[in-house]
Formats: structure tokens, sequence, C-alpha cells
């Protein structure tokens, strides 16, 4: 798909194909179709971006709360995203044994005890060995860093979304 047919789609296309590069937030999706036409992929991304650092913590606050946790319940009872599933299990969070899934558990607890939102990260950028010791060590930051890092992650895991969604080996195309 190149930029001028990604320009071209109504709305209800769009937020078909896109409205999930932010998890379970398809309302950012549908708010920057408002800002066609876009000039690149970057472009795109820029424009989601920009609605996200627009909004007020409570906003970014919400869009964490849309994640489901890395081998949480939605894993478990199937019930995970097409993305999320993907990207869980290419980290291996599908794969855990007891001992590691009652530590990721107690640990996510944990996390959102103190923050009242879950830990984030972005899995394809990742192994199971460093996402099991940045969900450790994150839960000690202060509240500010962790939504801020969260938000973070949220764009790295959109980007490699929208990549995946668009061919990316032809020049001219998104
Ligand atoms: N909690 C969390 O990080 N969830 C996710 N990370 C990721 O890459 N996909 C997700 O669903």
């Amino acid at each position: 798909m190149d930029i001028a047919a990604v320009n071209g789609l109504p709305y209800e296309d769009f937020v078909d194909i896109f409205g999930n590069v932010v998890e379970k937030c398809p309302i950012i999706t549908a708010a920057v179709w408002t800002k066609r036409p876009f000039a690149s992929l970057n472009a795109l991304e820029a424009a989601i971006h920009e609605f996200i650092d627009a909004l007020p913590q409570s906003g970014k606050e919400g869009i964490l709360r849309c994640h489901p946790d890395l081998a949480g319940r939605d894993l478990h009872s199937g019930t995970l995203t097409r993305e999320s599933r993907e990207e869980q299990a290419r980290a291996g969070m599908h794969a855990l044994g007891p001992e590691e899934s009652r530590r990721v558990a107690r640990l996510n607890d944990e996390y959102k005890q103190r923050f009242g939102f879950p830990f984030v990260i972005c899995a394809r950028m990742s192994d199971k060995a460093s996402i099991l010791l940045q969900l450790s060590e994150r839960c000690r930051n202060e509240r500010a860093v962790e939504l801020a890092r969260g938000i973070e992650e949220v764009k790295k895991i959109c980007r490699l979304r929208l990549q995946g969604l668009v061919h990316s080996d032809a020049p001219n195309k998104l």
C-alpha cells in the first residue's frame, strides 16, 4: 500500500486497517485521519505521537491501561489481540515455565499496585530475559518516570505495527 492509497482511504477502512496500532485505542487512529494527507509513514506516525503527547496525564495512563499484561490473563484465556499475541509469542511469553510464570505474575501485580497502570514494554524489541529484568527494575522507578517510559514503549510498538501493515521494501511506499 503506498501513501497515496492510505490517504485515499475512507475513515471506516482507515480505522479497520490501522485501528490497533496503539493497542485497543482506535480513537487515536480515528482522530488522526483528520490530519490527511500524510507525506509518508513517518508523517502518519508523527500525527499519532502528536495526539498522544497532547493528552492529559489521565489520557496517557488510559493508553497504558488498554495494554494487556505480558503473560497475563488475556494470554492464558486466549483473548489477546492478534498483534499482541504475536508480539508476546515472539518474546517467548507464551512459553514460560511455572516458576517464571509465578514471578512475572507477582511482578506485574506489584507494578500495577505501585503505579495504577500495567508494565508496558515493546516485546518485539526485547526477549524473555530482558523483559524479566526490566520488569523487576522498573518497579522501583518513580511514577512519572514510568508513565513517560511506558508511553515511549507504546510508540515503539506502534512503529513496528505500522511497518508491519505496509510494504517497506519499495521506494515511495509507506
Ligand atoms: N504489557 C505490554 O507490554 N504489552 C505489550 N507489549 C507488546 O509488545 N505488545 C503488548 O501487548
